[in-house]
Formats: structure tokens, C-alpha cells, sequence
């Protein structure tokens, strides 16, 4: 490879030599000129996922009707598409299904997981987990009679990571740790297999949530040992807006752990319709109500691109493409007062780029409305570049990082309003 360069023909030349670079094609890509770097928050369209819409809605819908419940599939589809999951998180294929949002999940694991630990009284979670997190583990605690304390480790500087205290904090009060594998904000991505083992050591359960790094970071729930875990599926794994989340629970847990949400759909012979709710075994009974049929199958395209290119031919590019982004932001934007917000060391990193700015929002604001660039921004200060390996591409990167240099040195920013949008 030719040494480092800041042009773009670098980057062009970066883009003909990678192994994965014809991954973007199978996307559809409506405007080429839109550098979307935003795959962290909703991942792009699967040209399968428009394909499969079409025959669910018109064949299996539209035909089949009730059929099929039996006909199609529609069924077992959790479990079909929970399985393909598995082999991304490195679990058992009856060890992931797919339901419900990422946050119910997590309430329904929450609570099972903590009638399961009676008898310890102490949860442990951190200041970098997404604030839906600890909103369902105060309600799960409220529900429970206030028996449970939530401790709320804090990095010492401020969003970053990691935390202090989180092994010393364990002790046999810990009844569960809950973690975001990968922070939303800095991309801080924890060693899952260190901290499981240390919670287990400790005699707590550890749950995982792997929204941030599920689709782009190698993720080995069996070998790690890992209790239980969830996860969104439209972020990396471009399942679409509002995809259904999943949900894992490791093999030896599952007749042991109680869905407190216990609707018809985890009984054990929903369709008897009997009076009185009994558990299925196995996974099923993480089910609520009946799944939504047409989400959950246009989850399946995007997971069969992630299998099909492999999980650690896409973390090697994601790195590449990170480590490119920030040798552009050394010498182009450091210089402007941009400061990386995410571990320098790869291996501590998920697939997002996060840059602070004191003017983040306001150059966040102008990257989308005048530079055709779609990032996110976190308040107070951090604008997301989210490197979406299957089609984010060299070229996205340095006309980004260009566009984010002009927008300062230019003070474009200024025409904007300091109020955050409604939706960011
Ligand atoms: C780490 C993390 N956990 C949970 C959620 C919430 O997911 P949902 O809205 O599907 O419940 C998100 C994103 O919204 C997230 O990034
Ligand atoms: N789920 C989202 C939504 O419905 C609208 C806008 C953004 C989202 C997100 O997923 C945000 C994301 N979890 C984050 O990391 O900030």
C-alpha cells in the first residue's frame, strides 16, 4: 500500500484495493453524492431486503393470508432469524431470538435475572450505557419494591471510558452487571470475555447489550461465557427502522429464567388457548405478543450480507477505515479545535468515530443541511462519524473529513441555530 496521503485520490486508491469495497453495490444507494455516515443509528438498505418486501407483502401477505402462520414460516421466524443472529454473536443457534424493541428485551431479561439472583440486592451499570438502559433498570427496580440498588460507575473523564471501580465494585451483593459492549457516544468498547469472567468470579450475572457492536465487532457470547445479552438489529445489521430487536439467553439459563411480560405467545401450547399461562421451554417463552411478521423477515437480508462477507474480514476494514478517519483528523481538524472522543487504540473501539468540537451541534446542523454529509450528534459536543464497513466507503471518509475542516474554517456553523432538532 502507498504511504499515507491527504488527497483524495489516496483515497480512491484505497477504495480500488479493498477486498470488500463491492459489498456497497448490494446496496441501494438512491444518491451518490450523500456521504451517510450515520449506519450506526439506521443501517442502509439491503437490495435483497427491497425484494423480500415485495414477496412478503404481495406473495405472503397478500396470498397466503392465515396460511401463513404455517405456510411461510411466519411461525418459527423469530427463532429462523434468531439463529442466523447467533452465528454473528458467536452463539448457539436456540440461543437468540428475535423480539420485541432492544428495551423490552432488556426489561423482560432485567427482571427474570433478578428474581433468579434473590438475595442480592446490587446492580451494577455505567454512565457511558444508553440512558434507555438505566431508565428500564429503575423501572425494573421499581417493580421489584425498591428492593435492588443501581450503581452508576462513572469514567473519570466524563464519556469517554472506561469506568473506575467496575472490578472492585463486585462482591456478593452484585446480582447483575449490564453493560453496553459498545458506548454509544465514544465507541468505548469493553473486553466482554475480562469483565464476564470478574462478574461471574463475583457470583453476579452479566447482561450485554450489543446495539453498538452487533454487525461490526467480533462478538463471542459462548466463548465469553455470557448469561444474557441483547441487541438491535437496525443499526449494523440494517434491518430497517424500528426493526425487532434480540434477545440471548445462554442454553443452561433458559428454563430457569421467567419472562415477567408472560402474553400468549411464550405460553407452551399457545394456540389450546388455555386459561393459565405456562412457560414454553426454551426460548420461545421470551415471547410476549405475536411478532411483527414483516420487520422481522426484512432483518434476514442484512444478516445474510454480514454472514456472507464474515464478521472478522469486516472488523479488519472497519479498523482500516478508523484508522484512516483519525490520521485525517491529526493533521486536518486537530488543528481546529476538534478533539477525538474515542480510544486511539482500535482494539478499545467499536465502529463509530466520534469528534467533539465546543460547536458540535451547529456544524452537525451544517454537515447536513449545506455538505450533503449525514452524521449524528450527541450532546454536549460529540459529532458521530459511524463507519458502516459493508458500504461506508474511503471516499465518504475524506470528503467528510474536508467538509468538516471548510465548515470551520469558513465559520459556515454560524448560520445555525444553537436548538438540538427533535429527532437526532
Ligand atoms: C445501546 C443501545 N441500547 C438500547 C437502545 C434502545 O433501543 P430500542 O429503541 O430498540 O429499545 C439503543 C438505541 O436506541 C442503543 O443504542
Ligand atoms: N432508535 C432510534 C430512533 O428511533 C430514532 C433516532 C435514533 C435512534 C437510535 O437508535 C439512536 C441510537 N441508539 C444512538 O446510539 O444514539
Amino acid at each position: 500500500m502507498t504511504p499515507f496521503r491527504l488527497d483524495e485520490h489516496y483515497a480512491d486508491e484505497l477504495d480500488r484495493q479493498d477486498p470488500l469495497a463491492s459489498f456497497r453495490e448490494r446496496f441501494h444507494i438512491s444518491d451518490p453524492d450523500l456521504i451517510y455516515l450515520d449506519g450506526n443509528s439506521l443501517g442502509r438498505l439491503p437490495k435483497l431486503a427491497i425484494e423480500r418486501a415485495n414477496r412478503l407483502v404481495q406473495q405472503e401477505w397478500g396470498e397466503s393470508l392465515i396460511r401463513g402462520w404455517n405456510e411461510e414460516g411466519w411461525y418459527t421466524a423469530p427463532e429462523r432469524v434468531g439463529a442466523k443472529i447467533a452465528r454473528l454473536i458467536g452463539a448457539q443457534p436456540d440461543e437468540v431470538i428475535v423480539a420485541d424493541s432492544t428495551s423490552v428485551n432488556l426489561f423482560k431479561l432485567v427482571v427474570a435475572a433478578l428474581r433468579l439472583q434473590q438475595g442480592r440486592t446490587h446492580i451494577l451499570t455505567d454512565n457511558l450505557n444508553f440512558p434507555s438502559d438505566l431508565y428500564i433498570l429503575q423501572g425494573a427496580i421499581e417493580l421489584l419494591g425498591h428492593q435492588h440498588h443501581l450503581d452508576v460507575l462513572a469514567s473519570p473523564d466524563g464519556i469517554h471510558g472506561p469506568v473506575t471501580r467496575l472490578y472492585d465494585s463486585l462482591n456478593e451483593q452484585t446480582a447483575l452487571v449490564s453493560l453496553s459492549h459498545t458506548a454509544f457516544i465514544s465507541s468505548f468498547t469493553y473486553d466482554m470475555a475480562e469483565v464476564t469472567q470478574a462478574a461471574h468470579k463475583a457470583g453476579s450475572l452479566v447482561l450485554w447489550d450489543l446495539c453498538h457492536s452487533v454487525g461490526a465487532v467480533p462478538i463471542k457470547l459462548n466463548e465469553a461465557n455470557v448469561d444474557l445479552a441483547v441487541g438491535c438489529t437496525y443499526k449494523y445489521v440494517n434491518g430497517g427502522p424500528g426493526a425487532p430487536a434480540f434477545l440471548y439467553i445462554r442454553r443452561d439459563l433458559q428454563d430457569r429464567l421467567r419472562n415477567p411480560l408472560s402474553g400468549w405467545w411464550g405460553q407452551n401450547h399457545p394456540f389450546e388457548l388455555g386459561l393459565n399461562y405456562e412457560p414454553a421451554s426454551g426460548l420461545r417463552r421470551f415471547l410476549t405478543g405475536t411478532p411483527p411478521i414483516l420487520s422481522l423477515s426484512l432483518i434476514e437480508p442484512g444478516v445474510d450480507l454480514l454472514l456472507e462477507c464474515g464478521i472478522d474480514a469486516l472488523r479488519a476494514r472497519s479498523i482500516r477505515q478508523s484508522e484512516y478517519l483519525i490520521l485525517l483528523w491529526e493533521e486536518l481538524l486537530k488543528p481546529l479545535g476538534f478533539t477525538l472522543n474515542s480510544p486511539r487504540d482500535a482494539g478499545l473501539r467499536g465502529s463509530h468515530v466520534s469528534l467533539g468540537h465546543p460547536e458540535g451541534l451547529r456544524i452537525d446542523q451544517a454537515l447536513i443541511h449545506e455538505m450533503k454529509v449525514l452524521p449524528d450528534f450527541r450532546a454536549p459536543d460529540t459529532i458521530r462519524l459511524g463507519i458502516a464497513p459493508l458500504y461506508t466507503s474511503y471516499r465518504d471518509i475524506h470528503t467528510a473529513i474536508m467538509r468538516l475542516r471548510q465548515i470551520v474554517t469558513e465559520r459556515i456553523y454560524e448560520r445555525y441555530s444553537t436548538e438540538p432538532p427533535s429527532v437526532t
